[in-house]
């Protein structure tokens, strides 16, 4: 199956304040309209890091969101998750492309540079991803392009372009207008009290699907 890149993309979070478990954090984000989840937990045991994708591929096989594991290609074959995400890193994406097949999403981490997003397209990749656009607790030192960058990259690339980095149900639009296909965001998702209405108020920012 080929998957259509487009919308919310929510990222796990590492620390939660949520009381529920991870899966049905997962499970209220999808509810509020997520389409592609990424399992991302740097700091766990491959063990624990094992157990919490496999359920969560399974809550995202039940709502047919595809799932893509953050930096680590040998999890992601052995559960068989729908794809990757690599950033500078991490393995190559010519390798993982080879080693999950021609259907998997292979996500790219370009930071503010069109140029590893030009490299990325060359080697297969199913979206690069820019940002940090907003400052952002997750990742405080990271590199902030401004939103032009998104248009210069819709003139220049196919590819689906992913933003993220403190994306706000009111920032989000101007990065979607600027040419941003989906909106990759953690804390204004899973920090929220009501998981399911945070997600909701990203999925309304983008235009209605066409029917395909
Ligand atoms: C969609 C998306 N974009 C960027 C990143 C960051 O990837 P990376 O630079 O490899 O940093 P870590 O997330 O691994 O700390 C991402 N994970 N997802
Ligand atoms: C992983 C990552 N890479 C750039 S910013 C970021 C964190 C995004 O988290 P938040 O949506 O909470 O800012
Ligand atoms: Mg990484």
């Amino acid at each position: 199956m080929t998957h259509r890149l487009h919308g919310l993309y929510a990222i796990t979070p590492e620390t939660s304040t949520q009381p529920s478990p991870l899966s049905d954090q997962i499970t209220a984000a999808i509810q509020g309209g997520a389409r592609l989840v990424q399992y991302r937990n740097k700091g766990s045991d491959r063990e624990r890091k094992s157990a919490e994708a496999k359920s969560l591929l399974a809550v995202c096989r039940s709502a047919q969101v595809p799932l893509v594991i953050n930096d680590d290609l040998d999890l992601a074959a052995a559960i068989g998750a729908d794809g990757v995400h690599l950033g500078r890193d991490d393995p190559d994406p010519r390798a993982a492309r080879e080693r999950l097949g021609p259907q998997a999403i292979i996500g790219v981490s370009c930071y503010d540079q069109l140029a590893l997003a030009m490299e990325a397209e060359a080697a297969g990749a199913s979206y690069a991803a820019f940002g940090s656009f907003f400052p952002s607790t997750v990742k405080p030192n990271a590199v902030r392009p401004a939103p032009e960058l998104l248009s210069e990259a819709r003139k220049r690339l196919r590819l689906p372009l992913v933003a993220i980095g403190g994306i706000t149900s009111q920032n989000g639009a101007l990065l979607i207008a600027a040419g941003a296909d989906m909106l990759a965001v953690v804390t204004g998702i899973f920090a929220q009290p009501d998981i399911a209405a945070a997600a909701r108020a990203y999925t309304t920012l983008f235009p209605k699907e066409t029917p395909r």
